[in-house]
């Protein structure tokens, strides 16, 4: 089910707040925590410490008041905290569009990646304030924060190409992405 309302908007100008983390006018907001990331982190032992030790909110999603239906163009800016789960990077559950769709990030602040994956190659593109990652039509997406403080990012994408998560639970992302000397390590999927 989608989190989004469906109702049609006039052409409009939408203000983004970065201090106060807000978008004006505004849409739905989603609060994603550790609990709602079952089955995404390398370590089933760690992920389930981390539920029980406050169950922390991993990233957040603001949207404007675009819908997600066809034609239309959503934008949302997701935060992601800075952390690590089992040596994992925080990241997002990661989705495929069901209707194959391209979509655009652009970094606002902080150090991210952006991990794609077409069920057999995996790119990984590194994230700064103004970098735009293209994810092409049939590439699965997740981001990661790979920095020490909060990684925003501005995704803008159609709105008829729905969320697909069982896809990415059931063929992974090709690589996870672990704390390393530079931020960020790279190695070969192994199952949650
Ligand atoms: O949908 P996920 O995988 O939780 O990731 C959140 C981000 O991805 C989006 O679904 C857009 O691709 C936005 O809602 C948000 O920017
Ligand atoms: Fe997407």
């Amino acid at each position: 089910m989608s989190q989004y309302h469906a109702v049609p908007v006039p052409p409009m100008s939408i203000r983004f707040d970065q201090a106060a983390g807000t978008l004006s006018p505004e849409g739905p907001t989603l609060t994603r925590r550790m609990s709602d990331l079952e089955g995404l982190f390398r370590d089933h032992e760690a992920w389930e410490k981390a539920v029980a030790d406050g169950d922390p909110v991993v990233y957040s999603v603001i949207s404007s008041p675009v819908p997600e239906i066809d034609r239309e163009l959503p934008q949302s800016i997701t935060t992601i905290q800075p952390g690590t789960t089992g040596g994992e990077l925080w990241m997002t559950k990661g989705h495929q569009h069901p209707n194959h769709q391209g979509e655009i990030y652009l970094g606002i602040s902080g150090r991210g990646g952006l991990l794609m994956f077409d069920g057999t190659e995996t790119r990984w593109v590194e994230m700064t304030p103004g970098t735009i990652g293209y994810m092409p039509p049939g590439w699965a997406h997740r981001s990661v924060n790979i920095g020490d403080e909060p990684y925003s990012f501005l995704a803008v994408y159609p709105g008829g190409a729905g969320h697909d998560y069982g896809w990415v639970l059931e063929h992974g992302m090709g690589l996870r992405a672990l704390s390393g000397a530079d931020g960020v390590e790279l190695v070969d999927y192994v199952e949650g």
